[in-house]
């Protein structure tokens, strides 16, 4: 293995997994594997790329910074040179971290200084300019993501928010500099290294200047990011001869399917709402769950009778509601009692038959996922931008996945992903 990601999120995962995976158009990537949480075992012996998905995002820093080097080191064992700290394109984190404390605690374990810090993802509409962290034409903090239900947003100065969760204050590489090309992108870094920068916000505005940024860090031991600062990187291993050129394949499971939703992001409420429209959808009231009143029989009949309108469970709710459930009852015991209710029912969907599972949102994703009990599993072909199908063995049975990031994806993304995780 030459290249590890710690990703504090499952959907971050598979998005940095399958970026990684198809690499530069003409070029193709790295042969790359996604691990569920830090493995027990080695990895096989072909992979070029690991990545570990974390559901980190949310806890209490000292946890995730614990958890993130315990992935450091299994990744170093197995042979990486260069580890990547993916986050989210929006920054999602609290006042106390987990990006900053995360990424010290990972450069201060591989002596690095003058880190690049980037969550653009131009694709994707997130650009960073002069510190400032852009969704479209909007700032960070008026792109919705200021009324996030676990980690809002409220500031768009990235070298702000980084500097109140870091020991040391963040150096600054401007989009003008970034301009001047990967070698001086790389003497900046190393200038602000010797000045004692450990973490450096970086600006970046389109997909050549993250492949600039990648050529930049060819030799970095850390880099920090979104997905997007993942892309030129492939190149510097094949370009070595080190990494062979890796094509993701179109992947799909024969079996039942079902759609499960705990984003309360503004394009899932839109997904959401196009998909009521031709398909089955059953709104879940959240109350209910908290207070223990969901029935998981109706849920798996619901599944069961609708195979033909590409089912979806959802318990997404607009920026009121989520904000008077939170108020009732406080915001951790909601998104717990939540992602409980899908981790419970993607297994009992599981155990019943369901090969093909769609989920959206982070969070959400990781509660299924670990509910499930998966490892280690295969990245395919991307459906949409960021969001690749997965394939993952349960119970020796074949299973067919898509996470989806809560504002990834058209507004039919999920009948899409639904039919297109089929054969
Ligand atoms: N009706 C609701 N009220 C309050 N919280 C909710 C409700 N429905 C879901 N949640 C919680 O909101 C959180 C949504 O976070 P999640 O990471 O799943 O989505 P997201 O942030 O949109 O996705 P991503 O992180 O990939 O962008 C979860 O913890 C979920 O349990
Ligand atoms: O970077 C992104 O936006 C996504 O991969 C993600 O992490 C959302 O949770």
């Amino acid at each position: 293995m030459l290249m590890g990601v710690i990703a504090d999120d499952f959907t971050g995962a598979s998005d940095i997994g399958v970026t990684l995976a198809k690499g530069l158009a003409g070029e193709g990537g790295m042969k790359t594997a996604l691990y569920m949480g830090t493995p027990g075992n080695a990895a096989l012996p072909d992979i070029e790329a690991g990545v570990i998905a974390l559901k980190s995002r949310s806890l209490p820093a000292t946890e995730a910074v614990a958890q993130s080097l315990a992935a450091c080191e299994w990744l170093l064992a197995q042979g990486c040179c260069q580890i990547v700290f993916k986050y989210c394109s929006t920054f999602d984190s609290t006042p106390a971290g987990n990006i900053g404390p995360v990424a010290e605690a990972l450069a201060n374990r591989l002596g690095a200084r003058g880190v690049v810090v980037c969550p653009a993802f131009p694709d994707m509409g997130r650009t960073l300019y002069q510190g400032h962290l852009f969704v479209g034409s909007s700032p960070l903090n008026e792109s919705g993501m200021e009324h996030h239900p676990l980690t809002p947003m409220t500031d768009p100065d990235i070298r702000r928010v980084l500097a109140a969760q870091s020991e040391n204050p963040p150096g600054f590489i401007s989009w003008q500099q970034v301009q001047s090309g990967s070698a001086s992108v790389r003497d900046a870094l190393l200038a602000q290294a010797e000045e004692g920068r450990c973490l450096v916000v970086t600006d970046s505005i389109t997909n050549a200047d993250l492949v600039t940024l990648g050529a930049a860090c060819n030799e970095a031991r850390l880099i920090t990011g979104g997905s997007a600062i993942a892309q030129g990187l492939p190149h510097n291993f094949i370009a070595r001869g080190d990494a062979q050129g890796n094509v993701p394949q179109r992947v799909g499971v024969q079996g039942k399917g079902a759609i499960l939703v705990g984003s309360c992001s503004r394009m899932t409420l839109r997904q959401i709402a196009r998909h009521a429209a031709g398909h089955a959808v059953l709104q879940i009231d959240a109350e209910d769950l908290l207070l223990g009143k969901a029935s998981r029989e109706t849920l798996l009949d619901f599944i069961e009778q609708n195979q033909h309108r590409a089912p979806l469970i959802t318990t997404s709710g607009d920026v009121s509601s989520v904000s008077v459930l939170q108020e009732r009852y406080g915001r951790e015991k909601v998104a717990n009692a939540i992602e409980d209710f899908f981790a419970t029912l993607a297994v009992a969907l599981a155990d019943a038959g369901v090969k093909r599972l769609v989920v959206g949102g982070g969070e959400t994703s990781g509660a299924v996922v670990k509910g499930l009990q998966l490892g280690s599993v295969v990245i395919g072909a991307e459906i949409s931008t960021g969001v690749p199908a997965l394939l993952a063995m349960r119970n020796a049975q074949p299973m067919a996945l898509a996470l989806k990031s809560g504002n990834f994806g058209s507004e039919d993304f999920f009948n899409r992903a639904f039919q297109t995780l089929a054969p």
